[in-house]
């Protein structure tokens, strides 16, 4: 009896509270309760489009806690975590559960370098697909051939994972920048050692040097793009590793995903937008075209943020600012700024972390369709934290439908 009553007690307490994805737990207890023959419900189809609000898995990495506006991560606040750590330092906290000391800050400094060696094999084969390759789609390739290269790719334990997720950490920007250069016909560079990680990022995209300010800016945007709980790639690499398959698997499944420009692939669609304007009026009047003909505009929206804003595009908004008064250029930031305004009068709606970060790596000199894939680099640090979780902790994803198609009929 008492069985019975607790999810009955839990669906009146949900049902009072509104609280959507709480009510779908329930339902579950009572579905389970059809099938053990107690009580007996109408069967409620468990369908939520696009998954919105459903509660799709247990982590300790991150979640977004929107009530307090706050991007927890391993306990701590993102937005105050960009004013006092460096992207290696994320690295530390994804993969080791912690914030490094200064001795531990250095060790991973050290093991990122080391792990620089990329194949020599890649580049040649890297060399030969066409002109026409997307940097994402290069990414994916180079994650193919360097799954052969692993020779341990069975052992999904956690300290093997774990290695491989610094090596690709340590691999990936050499691989992203290089893949570039050979798509343009040009040579890789080698990596400069002197160089800080993300300084050496920045040099292998650019073939610059860049400046503390610029080196500030650009580590910043890649610890905004480390984690954020579960979009749509890391979903998919988690699907991907609960098949037992390997962490490059999951991560070809991941670069698809963010390719999209609903997901990551707004960074770089934001940029064309912008270089389709000379003026914030000419912006404001091609998102208003845009607006008439149900467009999507890109950098607007979140899944999650919906009506709010990403806390991410502030932090990079200001980054916009710093960059613009260095470079005595504010065009982009007004026409920004000008479509900001537009966005949240017109639709109520806000930008998210691409809307910002688009124009701060073409202010860093950084070609356009290499916006998605750094994207992809910074967030390897949380999608390998999530894969070696997974499989630290596994239960095979395999959904049901909601069948809408044609009853039986015999032959
Ligand atoms: C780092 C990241 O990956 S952040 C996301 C980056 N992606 C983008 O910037 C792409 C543009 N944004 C979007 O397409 C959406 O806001 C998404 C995909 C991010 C979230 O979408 P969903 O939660 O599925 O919301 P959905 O697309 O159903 O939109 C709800 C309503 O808001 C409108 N809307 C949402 N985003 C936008 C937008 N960017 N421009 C115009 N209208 C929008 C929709 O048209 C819809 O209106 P309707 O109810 O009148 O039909
Ligand atoms: O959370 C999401 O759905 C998309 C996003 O902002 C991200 O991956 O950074």
């Amino acid at each position: 009896m008492r069985r019975v009553l607790r999810p009955i007690k839990s669906y009146v307490r949900v049902i009072e509270e509104r609280n959507e994805s709480a009510l779908i737990n329930v339902l579950t207890q009572f579905q389970s309760f059809n099938k053990l023959g107690g009580i007996q419900l109408p069967a409620e189809p468990l369908f939520k489009p696009g998954l919105q609000d459903v509660v799709a898995l247990e982590t300790s990495i991150s979640l977004l806690d929107t009530e307090r506006e706050q991007i927890i991560i391993k306990g701590f606040e993102l937005i105050e975590l960009s004013q006092e750590i460096d992207y290696v330092a994320m690295i530390h906290l994804l993969l080791e559960g912690s914030l490094p000391d200064a001795s531990q800050a250095e060790k991973v400094k050290k093991r990122l370098g080391k792990d620089r060696q990329v194949q020599k094999d890649l580049w040649p084969l890297l060399a030969q697909l066409p002109a026409s390759t997307h940097p994402m789609d290069a990414q994916r390739t180079a994650l193919s051939v360097i799954a052969g290269y692993d020779q341990n790719l069975d052992d999904r334990s956690t300290a093997a994972n774990v290695e491989r997720a610094y090596r690709l950490l340590a691999q990936m920007p050499i691989i992203t920048a290089n893949s570039y250069r050979l798509l343009q016909g040009q040579s890789p560079l080698t990596p400069d050692e002197s160089l800080s990680y993300s300084a050496n990022f920045l040099y292998l995209l650019t073939e610059n040097v860049p400046s503390k300010l610029s080196e500030r800016i650009f580590d910043l945007s890649l610890l905004l793009y480390s984690e954020h709980e579960l979009p749509n790639s890391t979903f998919a690499a988690r699907v991907i590793a609960s098949t037992l398959s390997d962490m490059y698997g999951a991560l070809t499944g991941a670069v698809s995903s963010l390719k999209g420009q609903l997901h990551g692939g707004a960074n770089e669609a934001v940029m064309y937008m912008l270089l389709e304007a000379d003026s914030p009026e000419d912006f404001e009047a091609l998102l208003l075209q845009k607006l008439s003909q149900k467009e999507k505009i890109m950098g607007f929206g979140h899944r999650v943020y919906a009506k709010k804003m990403d806390p991410r595009a502030l932090i990079m908004k200001r980054a916009l600012m710093d960059l613009s008064e260095h470079q005595g250029n504010d065009s982009f930031l007004r026409m920004c700024e000008a479509g900001e305004a537009l966005m949240e009068r017109e639709k109520g709606l806000y930008p998210n972390l691409d809307y910002y970060a688009a124009p701060v790596y073409y202010m860093l000199g950084i070609p356009i369709s290499l916006y998605t894939p750094i994207f992809f680099c910074s967030r390897l640090a949380g999608l390998t934290a999530h894969i070696i979780e997974q499989h630290e902790a596994n239960r095979l994803f395999r959904p049901r439908v909601h069948y809408t198609g044609a009853p039986y009929q015999s032959i």
